[in-house]
């Protein structure tokens, strides 16, 4: 069965003054799949996801978000899409109830707080101020508000990053979860093993081309048939399975 395609990049072009940033990448991204963009600081990840989230100008190229032509109907795009804030866009005096009905309203959309916060690990911070919350508790917080206007798409921007293994473990989960629920994500990272874990296909960019693009499995099958050996022989285990063996499964911050 063909898959429905949620966007289309085509020759996607981004120059800040004389420097190209995107240099006429394309992909796409199926309904329902987790797609990573992966690629070293300045590859042009984010400049590619803010042009997707109809936050940034395009030089040139076309894009599709779920049939509409971000050129023609970028509202229409708008509505469909959660986006992660930074985190200083949230009202530094409201709390996690306000912020989640204050988007709610501006989305015009009703939402259950309660709910909301219970699905994503925060429900005994209902009456706590975003300030006041951990970095793993943050991060939740931020992505429970991308689904506030039931989005088809969601967009997370390095999403783990300064979490520790447990925080870390428990938003992979989490994002499984919203993608079980039908959710398209679309997720860039800098941690391979996250990518591995999560990823149904990713694009590696590097200096503003996309030089890479399959499932992670592939992508490593590739590089194992092209004759590549570890320096190092693989132990069963590695360090952070030593930390998390140590300290538990369980969120430290909840
Ligand atoms: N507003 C801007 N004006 C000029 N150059 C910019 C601007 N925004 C980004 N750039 C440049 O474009 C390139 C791509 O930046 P971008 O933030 O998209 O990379 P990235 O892959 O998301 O990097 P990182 O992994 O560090 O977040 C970088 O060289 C960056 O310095």
């Amino acid at each position: 069965m063909e898959r429905k395609k949620m966007i289309e990049v085509k020759n996607l072009v981004k120059k800040y003054g004389d420097f190209t940033a995107v240099k006429g990448i394309s992909f796409e991204v199926f309904e329902g799949e987790i797609f990573g963009l992966l690629g070293p600081n300045g590859a042009g990840k984010s400049t590619t996801l803010e042009i997707i989230e109809t936050l940034r100008e395009k030089t040139s190229g076309e894009i599709t978000v779920d049939g509409f032509n971000l050129d023609e109907n970028p509202a229409a795009i708008k509505k469909i899409i959660g986006v992660q804030l930074q985190t200083a866009g949230y009202y530094p005096n409201l709390n996690l109830v306000e912020l989640i009905e204050l988007f709610g309203g501006l989305y015009n959309q009703p939402v259950n707080p309660k709910e909301l916060l219970e699905a994503f690990n925060l429900e005994d911070k209902a009456k706590a101020k975003f300030k006041a919350l951990s970095g793993g508790q943050k991060q939740r917080f931020s992505i429970a508000t991308t689904l506030i206007n039931k989005p088809k798409i969601i967009f997370l921007d390095e999403p783990t990053t300064g979490l520790d293994p447990q925080a870390r473990r428990n938003l992979w989960d989490l994002i499984k979860e919203v993608r079980a629920q039908g959710t398209t994500v679309v997720i860039t990272t800098h941690y391979m093993d996250e990518a591995e874990i999560l990823c149904d296909r990713c694009a590696i960019v590097d200096s503003g081309n996309i030089i890479a693009m399959d499932s992670p499995d592939a992508l490593i099958d590739k590089l194992v048939a092209g004759g590549f050996e570890r320096p190092k022989p693989v132990k069963q285990a590695n360090l952070e399975d030593v930390f998390i063996h140590l300290t538990g499964k369980e969120l430290r911050d909840s």
